[in-house]
């Protein structure tokens, strides 16, 4: 998660934010082709940084509640009321769009966006899981159920399909 946010506040808050997050870009295909190094992003909102030590995953699960909470409500006070109420395949849009901006990140080097991009592609996993009635404690039951088993070994033991 971005260590700069006015939205860690506001998921522990649960109060509905108004306005955008500064600098996010609008279509993903912009931000292949013009996006500068160094765009702004949700995690150069100037807002003071919250120590790495301060901070674990349960923001997760707390963000779900948030977001769950918002559903129904007045699109015009929350982003995620806005999201949910535009459908699974907008949400899903949204979320794809992230996914690319995070990976030009990755394969650009640009660490400090790569942590924004993925703090917005968590968000935009968590609306699309709200939308599907999918809980966080299913998902982490299923990590927990492949914790120990490689990758490696899973893959080697699938029934093989000739072509
Ligand atoms: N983590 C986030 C978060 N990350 C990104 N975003 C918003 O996602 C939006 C992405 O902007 P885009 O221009 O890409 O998308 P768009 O406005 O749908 O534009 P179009 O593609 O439709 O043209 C921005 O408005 C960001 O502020 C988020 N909005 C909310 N949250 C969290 O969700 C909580 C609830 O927010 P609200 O639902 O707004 O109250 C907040 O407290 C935060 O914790």
């Amino acid at each position: 998660m971005p260590s700069t946010s006015t939205k860690k506040s506001s998921a522990e808050t649960g109060k509905p934010v108004q306005g955008k997050a500064a600098g996010k870009s609008k279509k993903t295909e912009k931000a292949a082709a013009q996006k500068p190094a160094g765009k702004k992003s949700a995690a150069t909102h100037p807002v003071a940084p919250i120590p790495e030590e301060n901070v674990n995953a349960s923001i997760l699960d707390r963000l779900f509640d948030v977001v769950t909470s918002r559903r129904g409500t007045d699109p015009s006070l929350s982003h995620s009321a806005r999201l949910l109420s535009r459908g699974t395949g907008k949400i899903a849009q949204k979320f794809g769009e992230e996914a690319v901006e995070c990976l030009i990140e990755a394969v650009a080097g640009r660490q400090h966006e790569l942590v924004g991009e993925s703090a917005d592609v968590l968000y935009h996993l968590i609306v699309l899981w709200v939308d599907a009635d999918v809980t966080p404690a299913q998902v982490w039951a299923e990590l927990e159920r492949r914790q120990g088993i490689s990758g490696i070994a899973e893959k080697a033991s699938r029934p093989r399909h000739k072509s």
